[in-house]
């Protein structure tokens, strides 16, 4: 029998996403709600009882929710892609390459946490760095990125692309979590292995998918010496053999004019590139994504594949 996958919430962006990756395949029976009940209890509760891999595409709320009505069932597994279960310990959480043993957690877990998009790009960026020892635990770690306007779900793709909507943005790129509390900063901290909370500050273009998340680190404040070279090299040996995330050769970033927020939308990998001077007090990590690829919906179907082989 083929494994039954359930989205709650296919009707959404990161839903939708999903079902079209999913389009064509034959190894998994795709249980779907009409649009129109997308919020009948009764039927999601049914459904979700009823699916093997159920993949949560709801709010934080919503997704608490859905894990409630599953509550006795042993054998529903689910991937959530909200920010609900990021940073608890009893949830895997679903970066499949930010260590070894990551794949291996995800294939056998009953609960996966989805990443967030920028903690995709922050995480990815980091991570490495500190299991090398080439960052200190206590770094002063900012991250500033930008993100496609999908990022923000059906209501800020509203907002953006109606001229007529009441809260219409005009503005091409604009700041925003200006109190610094995104909800984002606890996985941050947390998988990136940090002892201080990173000082994150995203913001939004106007254009639909794409993202570039910015790690700029001082030289001067890294342990063993660190270089743009030995950076370099760290994170091009944690991701050696993967074929999602690409860490970009020294010599092609640096013959690099500029780097397009939008080079890798409607894909699901992941570029981390190293930038700076040799002998410079500073590099510029840079991860670049699709805010709904490797940052939502394309994860959410890697860690189904490895949950189904798991
Ligand atoms: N967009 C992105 O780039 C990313 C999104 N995510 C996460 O994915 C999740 C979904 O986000 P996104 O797809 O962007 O959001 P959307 O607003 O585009 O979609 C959410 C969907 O969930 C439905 N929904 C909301 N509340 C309920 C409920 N109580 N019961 C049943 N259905 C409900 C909505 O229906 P209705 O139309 O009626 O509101 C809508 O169809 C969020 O947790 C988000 O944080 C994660 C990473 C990146
Ligand atoms: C552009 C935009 O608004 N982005 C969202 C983050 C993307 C998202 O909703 O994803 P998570 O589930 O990972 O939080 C935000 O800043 O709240």
């Amino acid at each position: 029998m083929k494994p039954k996958i359930f989205i709650d919430g296919e009707h959404g962006t990161t839903g939708l996403q999903i079902r079209t990756r999913m389009a064509g395949r034959a190894d998994v029976e795709l249980l779907s709600i009409p649009e129109a009940e997308r919020r009948n209890n009764k039927m999601r509760e049914d459904l979700l009882n009823t699916a093997d891999i159920a993949i949560l595409c709801l709010p934080d709320d919503a997704a608490k929710e859905a894990v409630a009505m599953v509550a006795g069932n042993n054998s529903v597994r689910i991937i959530d892609t909200s920010t609900a279960h990021r940073v608890d310990p009893a949830w895997a959480y679903g970066f499949a390459e930010m260590d070894r043993a990551q794949a291996g957690k995800i294939a056998a877990a009953r609960h996966v946490a989805n990443p967030g998009c920028y903690p995709t790009g922050a995480i990815g960026l980091i991570r490495p760095l500190r299991a090398a020892g080439l960052l200190p635990e206590d770094y002063p770690v900012t991250v500033n990125a930008v993100s496609g306007y999908t990022g923000g779900g059906k209501q800020l793709i509203a907002q953006m692309e109606d001229a007529g909507h009441p809260e219409h943005i005009d503005a091409p790129h604009f700041l925003y979590g200006l109190p610094l509390k995104h909800k984002h900063v606890p996985e941050m901290q947390v998988h990136a292995l940090l002892a201080r909370a990173p000082l994150f500050s995203p913001s939004v273009g106007k254009f639909a998918q794409g993202m570039i998340v910015q790690v700029p680190l001082y030289l001067a404040d890294l342990n063993d010496n660190a270089s743009l070279g030995s950076i370099h090299a760290a994170l091009a040996d944690h991701y050696a053999g993967q074929d999602i995330v690409e860490v970009v050769d020294l010599k092609q970033s640096a013959a690099l004019p500029r780097v397009n927020a939008v080079e890798l939308a409607d894909t699901d990998r992941m570029k981390l590139f190293v930038f700076g001077t040799a002998g410079a007090p500073h590099v510029n990590l840079v991860a670049l994504l699709d805010n709904l690829g490797k940052g939502a919906s394309g994860a959410a179907v890697q860690n189904m594949d490895l949950m189904l082989r798991g």
